[in-house]
C-alpha cells in the first residue's frame, strides 16, 4: 500500500544569487509518511519552513523533486484535486470578500460539496467563536478571529493532510490551547496528517510525535520525544540551544 505522503528529493532554488548566498534554500529533502502523524516543522527564521509548506500546498513550485499523496504524484493531479487532499492554513489569514459564513461556505462552493453547517457550528464553539455573528463582514474580524475562521474553513474540507503555518501566532494562551486540543482530537478522529510550523518549542513538543528540523539547506527528522528530551543531532541541538539562549 502507498504511503499517505511522500516527498522525494525536493529542492527550491534561492532567489538570492549574490556572493556568499547558497544556490538552494533547501535541497534533497525527502520524507515518507506512512499514515497520519503529527509533525512539528521547526528551524531558525529564514531557513525555509514557510517556503517548504507553501510548496507542499502547491502554492509555490518546487524546482526539483516530487510530491505524492497516496502514491499519486502532483504532476498527475490538477491543483484543485491536490488542494482537496492537502490544505494550507497561512500565518496571515486571508479573508475572502463577504461575511464570516460566506468564508466558511467557500470550500464547499469551490469543491461542490454540501456545506456541513453542524460541523461549522461545532468547530466555532470548540474554538471559542460561538459569540461571533456569522453575518459580520469577515474583513472586520480581529486577527485572532480571522486565524481561527481560516482554520475552520480548511477543516470543513476534511483534507487528508493539513499544513499549519504558525497558526496560533496571534492568539492568546486560552485560544491557543483550544486550537491545540481541537487539532489533536481532529487528528485522532479523522486520521489527518498534521505538519505544523511553530517557533514555540514547548508547543512543538506538545503537538507532535515527529519533528522535522530545517536548517543549512537540509531537513532532519526525529522522534519528538527523543529530540526534545536529548537533542542529539548537531543541527537540532544547535537550533534548540540558540532558541533557549535567546530567552
Ligand atoms: N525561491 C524562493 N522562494 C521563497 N523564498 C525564497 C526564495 N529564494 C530565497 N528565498 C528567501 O528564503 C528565505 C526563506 O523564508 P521562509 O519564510 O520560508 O523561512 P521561514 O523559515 O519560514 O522563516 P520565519 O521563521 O522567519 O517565518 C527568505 O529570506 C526568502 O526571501
Amino acid at each position: 500500500m502507498s504511503a499517505l505522503f511522500e516527498i522525494h528529493n525536493l529542492a527550491k532554488l534561492n532567489w538570492d544569487t549574490g556572493e556568499g548566498a547558497s544556490k538552494y534554500i533547501f535541497a534533497g529533502v525527502s520524507a515518507e509518511i506512512a499514515g497520519p502523524e503529527r509533525i512539528a516543522l521547526i528551524g531558525a527564521s529564514g531557513q525555509g519552513k514557510s517556503t517548504l509548506l507553501r510548496i507542499l500546498a502547491l502554492l509555490d513550485a518546487p524546482d526539483e523533486g516530487d510530491l505524492l499523496v497516496n502514491g499519486t504524484s502532483y504532476k498527475n493531479m490538477n491543483v484543485r484535486q491536490w488542494r482537496m487532499a492537502v490544505s494550507y492554513v497561512a500565518q496571515q489569514s486571508v479573508m475572502l470578500p463577504g461575511s464570516v459564513e460566506d468564508n466558511l461556505r467557500t470550500v464547499s462552493r469551490l469543491h461542490g460539496n454540501a456545506y456541513d453547517s453542524k460541523l461549522a457550528e461545532q468547530l466555532l464553539q470548540q474554538l471559542g467563536l460561538d459569540y461571533l455573528d456569522l453575518g459580520k463582514t469577515a474583513a472586520d474580524c480581529s486577527g485572532g478571529e480571522k486565524q481561527r475562521i481560516s482554520l475552520i474553513r480548511s477543516l470543513l474540507l476534511r483534507p487528508r493532510i493539513l499544513l499549519l503555518d504558525e497558526i496560533t501566532a496571534s492568539l492568546d494562551i486560552n485560544s491557543t490551547q483550544k486550537v491545540e486540543s481541537l487539532l489533536t482530537d481532529w487528528h485522532l478522529k479523522e486520521g489527518t496528517l498534521l505538519i505544523w510550523v511553530t517557533h514555540d518549542l514547548e508547543q512543538a513538543h506538545r503537538i507532535s510525535n515527529r519533528a522535522w528540523v530545517i536548517g543549512n539547506g537540509e531537513l532532519q527528522e526525529h522522534s519528538s520525544d527523543t529530540l526534545f528530551a536529548e537533542p542529539a543531532a548537531v543541527l537540532a541541538k544547535k537550533f534548540i540551544q540558540s532558541v533557549k539562549g535567546t530567552r
